[in-house]
């Protein structure tokens, strides 16, 4: 079975990419959903997250205050590397265990926006880039979310640049308002479908 990781810039649509994967039958880890799990799950996490963040890294629910740590780890470089040491570990626990668990498939998707970063791409067989303009990426992430032009560059500023990106994946997908998505996803599935024969 092979391992594909699959990340692009923020709102590059990654996402959107691993919906169509998954369409077509093929299972998808969601690294940074299981990072936000294992964040309100892990006893040993969730106190070192405390401990450096503050207890208001929590909710009185038990919830995740994501603000208030993306407000304290995209402002400081150090306070970013802190809380990637501690959260990424316990992440890719979970994708081994996630990945143990799956039988008879050619194939399995990793979708992380910090595949590259975390170095997690070299647990995986082939990697795969989503790039989209970053005009139309911004215009994307404010409509989703309620991030601000100013965050979209901070976070983009602690990530690899997209020519890094580009030159360490093995396939590119364009996600732009151009060309079409779904055919260039079947492509490489097919592609993948044929490497396991
Ligand atoms: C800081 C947190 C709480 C902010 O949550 P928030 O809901 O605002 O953002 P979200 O997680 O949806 O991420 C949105 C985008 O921000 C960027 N981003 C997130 N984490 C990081 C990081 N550690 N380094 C650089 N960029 C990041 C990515 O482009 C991502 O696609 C959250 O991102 C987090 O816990 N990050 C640490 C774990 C991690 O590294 N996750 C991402 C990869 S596994
Ligand atoms: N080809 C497309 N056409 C129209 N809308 C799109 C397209 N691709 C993505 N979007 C929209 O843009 C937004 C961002 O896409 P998506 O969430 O897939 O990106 P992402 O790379 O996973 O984002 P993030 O880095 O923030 O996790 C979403 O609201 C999505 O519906």
């Amino acid at each position: 079975m092979f391992k594909i990781g699959l990340t692009g810039n923020i709102g590059s649509g990654k996402t959107t990419v691993s919906k169509v994967f998954e369409l077509l039958g093929v299972p998808v880890f969601y690294a940074d959903d299981a990072a936000k799990k294992v964040m309100v799950t892990d006893r040993e996490l969730i106190a070192g997250v405390k401990a450096a963040f503050g207890d208001s890294s929590y909710f009185e629910d038990g919830a995740l205050n994501r603000k208030h740590i993306a407000a304290i780890v995209f402002n400081d470089k150090e306070q970013l590397a802190r809380l990637n040491a501690m959260v990424h570990p316990a992440t890719f626990r979970a994708f081994d265990e996630w990945v143990n668990a799956i039988k008879d498939v050619p194939y399995v998707l990793k979708e992380a926006a910090l595949l590259f970063e975390s170095d997690s791409y070299k647990m995986c067989d082939y990697s795969i880039m989503v790039q989209a303009p970053f005009q139309l990426r911004l215009k994307r992430v404010m409509e989703r979310d309620s991030l601000s032009r100013a965050e979209v560059e901070s976070r983009e500023s602690k990530q690899f640049s997209e020519e890094k990106k580009a030159a360490l994946a093995d396939y590119i997908i364009i996600n732009d308002d151009v060309q079409l998505l779904i055919p260039q996803v079947l492509e490489l599935h097919q592609k993948f479908l044929s490497l396991g024969h």
